[in-house]
């Protein structure tokens, strides 16, 4: 039988390989002979699993015990990948684990690769969630993940004739070794209904239908195992599985359509990351998951305390963008409508727990939900969110500001969902330097004039664990003999590696490591993207959700007319770059999906070209995801960070990347600037307006036609767009791209297109210089430790939570 292993520390190849032959015959119930690589694969995941129960339990205990600040971390996306690699290295048993598998004729490398990624999120704001969670138990932040156990994930990514295909993910399809449901944490959540008069300021709620919200429990291993925290996943189950009436009446379809409509709210992640569709299952998603984590945390917290007066002391609630803002009317009502406090007590209590990050300035991204819908799917809410903005009226009159500021909740029949995080929020923060001053100066101007002490920075990191120590084999093993292995918790630390980028030995292992990065995803580029990846080649990515403030469209012309020019000039020695593109589109985002079929396009051409042959070659692998990004980035020399400045928020692939040793390519937007601070101007590449010259050109009146007809190599290139070179079957197909560009271009491409191009010029020369590329990719990799989500945690712990970190 099974016996508990005593905690998460060694265990011998020898131990762990009886385990896995345990559990294949006592868990999965498969003989050695029949068993199938995801059978194998469950069974190492479950003997892992076992290592982690016990530190897990043993965290709730010291938690209760010293009775610790819990921070409750609320995202409506945790992009999370593959687990089975991440435990096994955060419990440092990779030598184990690969030894018990081959002694059991497994390849361990092939299954970690049989894992399907949970791919419960869109990009950026659902990875830093990922990143947040492992930090938190690394540093040991008395945290827990909220979300939604999505049946399907993002999409998948295919590729039909060069245009993107959307396919419904399945990560489910398999048994789902690191989860535990959680039958007993359970709460009914309504929607719709009537409101009638209640005692005091309280009101009764009628909801009109009611879903349960069922846990689903992962457990979060740290760094060393030492702490373990948990992700909550809500998943949506009918208040009745069946019903037996219709059912014997025949009416199948009515028997089984309660429980379907009921699922329908945990089915599917939204898969847009910029525009709101405004859909009512949408709203209602955020509100089921939010009222389950709000229910969940109270009935924690009255489990040991009975003064909710107390509850800001003993909780934070971090609201991961207004997906979740409706936690503040949820609180207010449950302590008003419940709980029995005035209003006004009830909105101080909530605001002493609540916290709210934006993570995008693009106002078409910014939540507004039509009053209407909120009032019919939420009645209760409704009103709360308008006596919220009452008291702030009242507050912003006393403090002398002029009722028209813009900084109404309720305005227009919307609800700005971003102004009620605000209002309703203890401190309010942006994910980087630029991002956080340009919120204060623009979108919450009036709100920060308000409250000038509430808005404040905590520029995002990302988790050393999975992107650098996890992912990068080859670079790991060089740190680990160069520096020790201390950086994996301490990634400050790396600054040791300075003075080694004088060290030329020093400078040809660390090229020996890249180079083995390459060789290692060239079998693999070849097979998803049909090109030869040469080692001695540049290889430049652009990897990254599809938008167009991104400019991959900008990255796509720069590639057309350096094509061009390698034709008009063969005999130049150019420098060799494979361009790899990556990243999904919103399905209904028709212009992106549009450049998309450009790159395509042009990748076919290109490709086909014995004019550039071993000179220039365009890849694009379909189905971007955490996996690939785990491929893609210890291989790359070259970070795209292009975006129009004022406009990506942080960004978190630029850390990863330069973490990882590639030089960065970039405007000075989001956290761009911040890796430019810390690498030094003379190891970036940095080109194009500045945040405020963007805002001045557009002021002034921007026309892109003068940009285009200054340049002759970028006129040269659109006119190719515009009469089909790259679509002789269609030449119009582009017609959209062309016209907005020389009509509107919103992004500036074309105003940054020469400096863009100049830019990558001199990155040609730079690249010639082995030596001294590779001594700024030392640097890079040396001075990038602060990008570490440890350093990020430790801010929000310290600077907006004030919670306590056990290491
Ligand atoms: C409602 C539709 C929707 C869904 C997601 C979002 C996210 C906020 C978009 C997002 O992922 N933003 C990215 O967040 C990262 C983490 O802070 C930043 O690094 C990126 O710059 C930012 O674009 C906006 C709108």
């Amino acid at each position: 039988g099974l016996t508990v292993p005593p905690d998460a520390g060694a265990v011998s190849a020898a131990e762990l390989r009886e385990r896995v032959g345990q559990h294949l015959v006592f868990s999965i119930g498969r003989g050695a002979t029949a068993a199938r690589l995801a059978d194998w694969r469950l069974a190492l995941s479950y003997a892992i699993r076992d290592r982690i129960v016990v530190p897990w339990f043993q965290t709730a205990e010291r938690i209760n015990a010293a009775d610790r600040k819990r921070v409750y971390y609320l995202s409506m996306e945790f992009l999370i990948g593959r687990l089975l690699d991440d435990a096994v290295a955060n419990l440092g048993l990779e030598s184990a684990a690969r030894e018990a598998m081959a002694g059991l004729g497994v390849d361990y490398d092939a299954l970690v690769r049989d894992e399907p990624d949970a791919a419960l999120g869109n990009g950026g704001l659902g990875r830093l969630a990922a990143c947040f969670l492992d930090s938190m138990s690394a540093v040991g932040v008395a945290g827990l993940g909220y979300g939604i156990r999505y049946d399907h994930g993002l999409f998948r990514q295919s590729f039909e004739a060069g245009w993107q295909a959307e396919e419904a993910e399945d990560w489910l399809a398999q048994p789902h070794p690191w989860e535990f449901e959680r039958p007993e944490a359970s709460f009914p959540i309504g929607f719709g209904g009537s409101v009638g008069p209640g005692a005091g300021d309280a009101g009764a709620w009628h909801p009109a239908e009611t879903v349960i919200a069922v846990a689903y429990d992962t457990p979060v291993p740290g760094w060393q195992g030492r702490w373990v925290n948990t992700l909550r996943l809500w998943s949506a189950k009918p208040t009745r599985e069946f019903e037996l009436q219709a059912f014997n009446r025949g009416d199948f379809l009515g028997a089984a359509t309660p429980a379907v409509l009921a699922e329908t709210i945990s089915r599917v992640l939204y898969p847009d990351d910029s525009t709101p569709q405004g859909r009512e299952l949408r709203l209602k998603q955020e509100y089921f998951f939010t009222a389950a984590s709000i229910r969940d945390i109270l009935q924690r917290f009255e489990r040991r305390h009975g003064d909710l007066a107390a509850l800001p002391d003993k909780v934070a609630i971090q609201l991961n963008d207004t997906h979740p803002a409706i936690a503040g009317p949820e609180l207010i009502r449950l302590l008003v409508d419940e709980r029995g406090l005035a209003f006004d007590a009830a909105f101080d209590i909530a605001r002493g727990c609540l916290h709210y990050t934006n993570h995008t300035l693009l106002p078409e991204a910014l939540e507004r939900w039509p009053a209407e819908l909120l009032g019919r799917v939420l009645p209760c809410h409704l009103e709360i969110v308008e006596r919220i903005d009452a008291r702030h009226a009242r507050e912003s009159a006393a403090a002398g500001r002029p009722s028209d500021d813009g900084t109404a909740i309720l305005g227009d029949g919307e609800v700005r969902m971003g102004t009620l995080a605000f209002v309703a929020a203890r401190r309010v923060n942006g994910v980087s330097a630029l991002h956080t001053r340009l919120m204060q100066e623009t979108v919450f101007g009036g709100l920060h004039a308000l409250h000038p002490e509430r808005i404040v920075n905590q520029t995002n990191g990302v988790t050393p664990r999975r992107w650098l120590h996890g992912c990068n084999p080859p670079l790991r093993a060089l740190l680990q003999e160069a520096i020790g292995d201390g950086w994996v918790a301490d990634l400050d630390r790396l600054e040791a590696l300075v003075p080694l980028a004088d060290d030329a030995a020093f400078r040809e292992r660390f090229a020996a490591a890249k180079r083995a990065n390459k060789v290692r995803l060239a079998p693999w580029l070849a097979e998803q993207a049909g090109i030869e990846l040469a080692p001695e080649t540049l290889l430049d990515v652009q990897i990254k959700r599809f938008h167009e403030y991104k400019r991959q469209l900008l990255n796509l012309l720069e590639t057309v007319a350096l094509w061009n020019a390698m034709r008009q000039a063969p005999e130049v020695d150019w420098t060799p770059r494979v361009k790899v593109f990556g990243g999904k589109a919103a399905p209904g985002y028709r212009m992106a999906k549009l450049i998309i079929k450009l790159i395509n396009d042009v990748a076919r051409t290109v490709n086909d070209d014995p004019a550039v042959r071993g000179r220039l070659q365009v890849a694009f692998p379909p189905n971007y995801n955490v996996s690939m990004a785990e491929r893609l980035i210890p291989a790359a020399d070259l970070s795209e960070q292009i975006s129009t400045a004022g406009l990506e928020a942080s960004g978190t692939g630029n850390m990863k990347l330069a973490l990882n040793g590639a030089l960065t390519v970039g405007t000075l937007d989001g956290a761009n600037v911040e890796i430019r601070d810390r690498v030094g101007e003379e190891n970036i590449f940095i080109f194009g307006l500045t945040a405020e010259e963007v805002a001045r050109r557009r002021a002034e009146g921007y026309a892109p036609a003068a940009c285009i007809a200054a340049s002759p190599r970028l006129a040269e290139a659109v006119e190719q767009i515009a009469s089909g070179r790259f679509s002789p079957d269609e030449p119009e197909r582009f017609r959209a791209i062309v016209e907005d560009l020389r009509g509107h271009d919103r992004f500036l491409v074309c105003a940054d297109f020469e400096a863009y191009w100049q830019r990558q010029r001199a990155i040609d020369a730079a690249w010639r210089d082995r030596a001294a590329w590779t001594r700024s990719a030392v640097l890079n990799v040396a001075r990038c430790g602060w990008f570490s989500s440890d350093r990020a945690i430790r801010g929000y712990a310290k600077e907006i939570w004030n919670a306590e970190t056990e290491f």
